[in-house]
């Protein structure tokens, strides 16, 4: 049978997934990471950034694309960092168990903790990622988590997107008005939006808590707008380090992106022994004025 997907080599020669959906849209996976690393629309567009900075080599995770944020969210808990899943090696899973899907344009990829993790981590699960391109481009990445152990676990989460935008001072996030958040540059103190529309001049951190499904980034110099949909991750975080030093970013690289994160934060998931998690970021393109 003919395979969906493409195995190739990245960069560092790291193992490479490319999926194609017949009229021209694609998306890069890396194994390392399970991270999307770009994703073109039908004319070819890149609609993601990698930063100029990147660096392709294990441990170090990749700055750009769509990072996977598990099972800790940044600084939340006692483990590094967002975590550990965005810098282990994923792998291809042939056999899924199934999804609701109508796209052939799709790879499923897994994670299972290593002895190592269990150790930091001491708890086994599967993670299973489906990234899938739909009709008209759009992308969507599928999370299940499943308990494979005996107690039941918590974890947070994010999914990362660098969104490629015009230029960050000509960009609208909307969605998010009178919605409450959390200011990562306070220390985290809640305050509640009530801006109609964001827009960005300077460095900005936010957890918001219990968004919308639905959360828009209207680029007016391209006429188009990002519609970022979510379903089983109630908050979101929206993120632009501006002047902040980040020493795999290039100075320049902020103008670029904005991500708009689709996270659990507040409450952490719960996941009882044989149970599964599932959640849904999709991701579209469409001209700015349409719904
Ligand atoms: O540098 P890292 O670990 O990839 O994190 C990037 C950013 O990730 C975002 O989710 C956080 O809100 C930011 O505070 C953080 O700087």
């Amino acid at each position: 049978e003919h395979s969906p997907f493409e195995q190739t080599k990245g960069i560092n020669g790291l193992d490479k997934i490319i999926v194609r959906d017949g009229r021209g849209a694609s998306v890069e996976v890396y194994l390392y990471g399970g991270q999307v690393a770009s994703w073109k629309s039908e004319k070819g567009e890149e609609l993601l950034v990698m930063s100029s900075k990147a660096i392709f080599e294990p441990p170090a995770p990749i700055r750009g694309g769509i990072p996977i944020l598990f099972p800790q969210y940044s600084n939340t808990g006692p483990l590094p960092n967002h975590g550990f899943a965005r810098n282990r090696f994923w792998a291809i899973e042939a056999n899924p168990p199934p999804l609701p899907s109508n796209s052939s344009a799709k790879v499923d990829l897994i994670l299972r903790p290593s002895k190592d993790d269990m150790k930091i981590w001491p708890h086994k699960f599967e993670y299973r990622l489906r990234i899938e391109l739909g009709d008209g481009g759009d992308l969507t990445l599928t999370s299940r988590v499943k308990n494979s152990d005996g107690k039941p676990f918590h974890f947070t989460f994010a999914l990362h997107p660098y969104f490629a935008v015009s230029d960050i001072s000509e960009i609208q996030v909307e969605g998010l008005h009178n919605v409450d958040y959390l200011d990562q540059q306070k220390n985290r103190a809640r305050f509640t939006d009530h801006g109609k529309v964001m827009t960005f001049n300077s460095q900005l951190d936010r957890i918001y808590l219990s968004t919308p499904n639905q959360i828009r980034i209207v680029d007016h110099k391209k006429k188009k707008t990002i519609v970022v949909h979510k379903e089983g991750q109630v908050d979101a975080v929206v993120w632009n380090p501006w002047e902040k030093k980040v020493s795999d970013l290039g100075v320049e690289d902020y103008m670029r992106f904005v991500t708009v994160e689709s996270a659990a934060i507040e409450k952490p998931i719960t996941v009882k022994p044989g149970e599964e998690w599932k959640g849904i970021l999709q991701m579209s393109v469409v001209p700015s004025g349409h719904p």
